[in-house]
């Protein structure tokens, strides 16, 4: 390792991390903090059963329940779908055995795990983060390494704290300028993976900077660091800064009096050095970007709100045409559709894209003295219960409920539909979530990608509109 040449934000963590590097790259890497939930543990605790291992270090690992709670008022009375209890049931037999903290439905901490790390200060600038969950990337917006694992790598780290990786590249998203008002976050993220692709940040881990990165809240930042795996990459970081360390203060988890101050200086020094190499390097101006919306079932299907369904037999590469022509059939779209004129049957606000209290806050903004439109049904599932009892105590839920939205105890939900909450075949859904692949939200459910704010107009207008200029 020479220490002397610039380096990433990305080559310091793993340097620090890095036990050992075997033959092809094969490394070995420490890991701090491990986030377990309930869909990606049973096989990983059963396999530590069989070999008669004990969890390693239990104070570096967190576990909650997200996927499979519904999100019912009376859901502390039992979950009726025998899968999902099962499920449930497993997961807190394997905590009270191997002894680990967890966050049950009962806990008002309990939340989407991607949400729950950062809100306790489980999740710090500096660290090594995985969760058997492709979203873990969320976490690296706080300067940390965060990566999903498989079930087996979570099994290997609930026995060894340790991880086999090979280093990714890297790759520099730089964006520039401020956005529009009505733009946000979720736009800019959309607007780079309808850019650079679903495999454009394939082998490397994408570290976000710019103007408009540094402008955002933590919650805006984790919403962009989120979705890095729909844009193929390995993880997604943001260089911590003064808006991390203000976030992280207090936080019942992270350091506190002098060893917060020797924390904070240490995070200080984490950022990508001048001239470091980047082996890839994007580059997008928030200035003048739209709001953006998905119009098909990948994330990179994206167009602008004053723009229309696009048309497939432009395409020229027939594999990309035929798939996309797919996309459409599914959607239910045709070509040359204007966006605005696309009508909605449901909304979902939440997910650990958009389920945060500054989410519910720009949705409450929007919405307030207002009313879903007819035939329109909206829900809206805070991130955490921390996040819910936030947005009650700001007064938010009489607002969103005042504007006919349906206001959720906390989890995963319409995300991908583990639990009851589901679309019907064919019903159109605009979503904060970050999926919209075929049958995501339900069977034959038409899901398109939208920022909170755009949710938010879209189910007072019944369509979507161009929040820009709407009022
Ligand atoms: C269930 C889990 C393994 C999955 C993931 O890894 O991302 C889920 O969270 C998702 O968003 O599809
Ligand atoms: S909210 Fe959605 S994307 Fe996030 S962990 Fe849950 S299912 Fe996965």
């Amino acid at each position: 390792m020479i220490q002397d040449q610039p380096r990433t934000l990305y080559d310091k963590i793993w340097d620090d991390h890095l036990i050992e590097t075997g033959e092809g790259g094969d490394s070995l890497v420490y890991i701090d903090r491990h986030l377990v939930h309930e869909v990606t543990s049973p096989q990983a605790f059963e396999g530590l059963r069989a070999s008669g291992r004990r969890v390693r270090h239990p104070e570096r690992t967190l576990a909650v329940v997200d996927h499979n709670v519904p999100t019912s008022p009376d859901r502390l009375l039992g979950i009726r779908n025998e899968e999902s209890r099962v499920q449930v049931e497993t997961l807190e037999a394997n905590v009270a055995e191997f002894g680990l903290e967890y966050y049950s439905a009962a806990d008002r901490r309990q939340g989407i795990v991607h949400i729950i790390g950062p809100e306790q200060g489980f999740t710090l600038p500096g660290t090594t983060i995985v969760c058997g969950d492709s979203h873990t990337s969320t976490h690296g917006a706080f300067g940390a390494l965060a990566v999903g694992i498989g079930t087996s790598e979570v099994e290997h780290v609930l026995a060894t704290q340790t991880l086999i990786q090979k280093k990714a590249r890297n790759m520099l998203v730089e964006v520039t300028g401020a956005p529009p008002a009505g733009v946000g976050a979720k736009d800019i993220i959309l607007a780079i993976i309808g850019r650079i692709g679903t495999a454009g940040g394939t082998g490397h881990v994408i570290e976000y900077a710019g103007e408009a990165v540094r402008g955002l809240s933590m919650e805006g930042r984790m919403t962009i660091c989120n979705m890095s795996i729909e844009g193929g990459a390995r993880a997604g970081m943001v260089a911590p800064d003064e808006t991390t360390f203000a976030y992280l203060k207090d936080r019942p988890r992270a350091p506190k009096g002098e060893h917060w101050e020797k924390a904070v200086a240490w995070w200080r020094t984490l950022g990508s050095d001048e001239g470091a190499h980047f082996d890839k390097v994007v580059r997008l101006d928030a200035a003048d970007l739209p709001p953006i919306v998905s119009w098909g079932s990948s994330p990179e299907d994206v167009v602008s709100i004053d723009g229309v369904v696009p048309d497939p037999d432009e395409i020229l590469d027939e594999n990309k045409r035929l798939s996309k022509k797919r996309a459409l059939e599914y959607m239910g779209l045709t070509p040359g559709t204007k966006m605005t004129d696309i009508r909605l049957d449901r909304i979902f606000i939440g997910s650990c894209t958009n389920g945060r209290i500054e989410d519910l806050r720009t949705v409450a903004k929007i919405v307030e003295g207002r009313r879903i439109a007819d035939g329109v049904s909206g829900m809206i599932v805070p991130g955490s219960g921390l996040v819910k009892a936030q947005a009650e105590a700001e007064g938010l839920d009489v607002i969103l409920k005042g504007a006919g939205f349906d206001w959720r105890e906390p989890g995963c939900s319409m995300c991908l539909g583990m639990n009851e909450d589901r679309l019907s075949p064919l019903e159109r859904c605009a979503s904060t979530s970050n999926r919209n692949f075929e049958g995501r939200q339900g069977f034959k459910g038409r899901t398109h990608l939208v920022s909170p704010a755009m949710a938010a107009a879209a189910a007072i207008a019944g369509r979507f509109v161009d929040v820009r200029t709407w009022s």
